[in-house]
């Protein structure tokens, strides 16, 4: 006997051409059966959970009523689409996601042509609909564009660039908004209490209102003539003025769990005519229909695996803090000393341990919302007025503020302390959230300082020294997860700037590591001894300033001189080449066979760092390989650990 299946109908659902073929009377079903499949498949998967389940009812009216992959749906950061992975032809996959090889924990381009648009960073999908929705009047294409964004999302400077754009173009994008009152952590700023206010009274539109609410941008006749019954005239000023001023017609706030709401309202928007642009308020629940989710503070954001019972998530087990937390004691420790020091987050208080930081200075702490670019401007303007502000950000959330810490700080030398997490590769996240290109955009900046942090007691003292300087910018970076367990300094030094440190001596060849993978070359000087080679080990500390010296007397004194970094090419390892061609140390008089290992020219898909590391020849035995290649070593060992 065949044990019945707990999703009957979802089941039969491979593409949403077949939901589409079902009754409305069943989707309610379909939404129950694929909050449960997405409960099931993030389990044994772990990754992001309380988005998808606050986005179930919208996923499956989305997928009803517009005629996708035709119609675009364009989910804003993509950490909410798991769901509508399940119902776009990747069921059989989704337990494979955020895996090596599996499917992207985002929207992907290549994964699917239902992911019109790919995303992990937020606020993206408006700007991305409205190119979208003018190339389909361009082409003069019946295409329908629906970007879905949250309500954090909304909070960054791309919407509203976007809304600015969109509500003077006439073009016909619907926006989503998705409104559950959550970012990662609560949302910050004055837009979440306006939200809260156009919601409260708890009512929503119901489907007639909201047909009024549309009709009001119906041709001006028939405008008239509707707006004569009094029950009209009653709904009408409600709501949505922020987004009608700039041009956008507002729609809601309609209950987004409910789809005898949702069908009618995307429906009658898909179908108006002559209408420009469209925001739909919905409103929903991070974590809806999982008690646990419900329950949570963060409503199970992110998730690791779990017992789908209870709720109970597997906690890995720790070795040894992780640098994110090690940066945050530090960085609390500093401001009991020191009542200038405040800290910066761009929506990320707990990624970055600011959260911690919180606890201890909740007026020093400033969560300014998915909003790097302000964030870095802001702490600018603390720090000329004498702060020294802390702008705590991911590596590749920093990218986005790029034209002001170029501009807003560097140019004004103004000492803005950037620490920068997430340095290196991220693992789950895959390659948008990889932090591969912070050496090589603020080493090139004239007044930089940066630092990378080889292990969290380093880090301890970089956090020091940046307190300690205040000449212009200075920058620390470090990675996710767990320090290597040593022990922290009770009395951090502040760093002698642009010098690095040397721990084994050697006279055959030289690594010189910046950052986190001088284990790995620590590891491979006691192998290569193995083979006879001495090795000399070096931790550079800075990649600017750069210790010339130090580089200059290991390309002297050493055959070899090979850099190793957790990061692309054209960073630390390029100015290393740099200085040694501006010293004349590449000019051919010496026989110095100078290498530099980074991450690969590609961008790299989600998988764990340190396979990928391994694959990218990042690690101890990586290295040993190119320092017996660079020496030409022909015997066996070598030759099998180069193949
Ligand atoms: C540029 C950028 N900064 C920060 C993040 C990290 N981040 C991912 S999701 C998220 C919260 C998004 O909130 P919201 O848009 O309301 O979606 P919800 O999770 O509530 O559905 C943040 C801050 C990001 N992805 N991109
Ligand atoms: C979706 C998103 O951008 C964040 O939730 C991100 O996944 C957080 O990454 P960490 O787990 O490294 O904090
Ligand atoms: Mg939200």
């Amino acid at each position: 006997m065949t044990t019945p299946t707990k999703t009957p109908l979802l089941d039969a659902i491979q593409s949403p051409a077949d939901l589409r073929r079902l009754p409305e009377s069943d989707l309610a079903q379909v939404a129950q059966e694929l909050r449960t499949e997405t409960i099931d498949a993030v389990s044994v998967t772990g990754g992001h959970l309380g988005a998808g389940l606050g986005v179930i009812e919208l996923t499956v009216a989305l997928h009803y009523v517009f005629n996708t992959p035709d119609d675009r749906i364009i989910w804003d950061v993509g950490h909410q689409a798991y769901p509508h992975k399940i119902l776009t032809e990747r069921r059989d996959r989704i337990r494979t996601l955020r895996k090596g090889e599996g499917l992207s924990g985002f929207t992907k381009r290549a994964e699917s042509p239902y992911d019109p648009f790919g995303a992990g960073h937020s606020s993206t999908s408006i700007s991305a609909g409205l190119g979208m929705a003018v190339a389909a009047t361009l082409a003069d294409k019946p295409t329908n564009v629906v970007a879905v964004i949250g309500d954090g999302a909304m909070s960054a400077g791309m919407a509203y660039e976007a809304m600015n754009n969109a509500g003077a173009m006439h073009s016909r994008l619907i926006i989503i908004l998705n409104d559950n009152e959550m970012s990662i952590a609560p949302p910050a700023g004055a837009l979440s209490s306006y939200l809260a206010r156009l919601v409260s009274g708890g009512t929503y539109r119901t489907v007639r209102e909201a047909a009024k609410q549309l009709g009001r941008h119906l041709p001006k006749f028939i405008y008239d003539r509707a707006r004569k019954t009094e029950e009209f005239a009653r709904n009408f000023w409600a709501g949505g003025t922020m987004f009608e001023e700039l041009g956008i017609y507002y729609v809601g706030p309609i209950d987004g769990h409910n789809l005898d709401q949702l069908l009618p309202i995307l429906k009658n928007v898909r179908d108006m005519e002559g209408r420009g642009p469209v925001l739909v308020h919905v409103v929903t629940q991070k974590g809806k229909g999982y008690g646990p989710a419900e329950a949570a503070k963060d409503k199970h954001h992110a998730v690791n695996t779990f017992d789908v019972l209870t709720g109970t998530q597997v906690k890995p087990k720790a070795n040894a803090p992780t640098y994110t937390r090690v940066f945050a004691d530090a960085l609390v420790k500093e401001a009991q000393q020191d009542d200038k020091i405040v800290a910066i987050t761009a929506a990320m208080p707990s990624g970055t341990g600011l959260d911690v930081f919180e606890k201890a200075f909740p007026d020093r702490t400033f969560d300014v919302g998915i909003a790097e670019q302000h964030a870095v401007t802001f702490a600018a303007g603390l720090a000329s007025e004498g702060f020294k502000p802390f702008c705590a950000i991911y590596s590749t959330f920093l990218q986005r503020a790029y034209d002001q810490v170029v501009h807003d700080v560097a140019i004004q030398k103004l000492p803005v302390r950037f620490a920068v997490d997430r340095a290196g590769l991220v693992g789950a996240d895959g390659a948008t959230h990889a932090g591969s290109f912070d050496v090589s955009y603020l080493g090139i900046l004239p007044g930089m300082v940066v630092m990378a942090a080889a292990d969290e007691a380093e880090l301890v003292h970089m956090v020091h020294t940046a307190v300690a300087y205040s000449e212009g910018p200075i920058a620390f970076r470090f990675p996710r997860g767990e320090g290597v367990g040593i022990e922290l300094p009770e009395h951090p030094e502040v760093l002698t700037l642009g010098k690095g440190r040397i721990l084994r001596e050697g006279n055959k060849v030289a690594i010189l590591s910046l950052g986190t993978r001088l284990a790995e070359a620590l590891k491979a000087a006691e192998d290569l001894a193995a083979y006879g080679i001495s090795t000399t080990v070096a931790d550079a500390r800075f990649a600017k300033p750069l210790d010339v010296d130090l580089v200059s007397r290991l390309a002297r004194n050493h055959e070899v001189l090979i850099t190793v970094e957790e990061g692309s090419v054209g960073g630390f390892g390029s100015f290393v080449t740099q200085a040694l061609l501006e010293k004349g140390l590449l000019d051919g008089r010496r026989p110095l066979k100078l290498r530099s290992m980074v991450l690969p020219d590609i961008f790299l898909d989600h998988d764990k760092p340190e396979k990928l590391y391994a694959e990218s020849h990042l690690d101890a035995k990586g290295i040993v390989a190119k320092v017996l290649e660079t020496l030409g070593r022909e015997d066996e060992a070598a030759r099998a650990l180069i193949a």
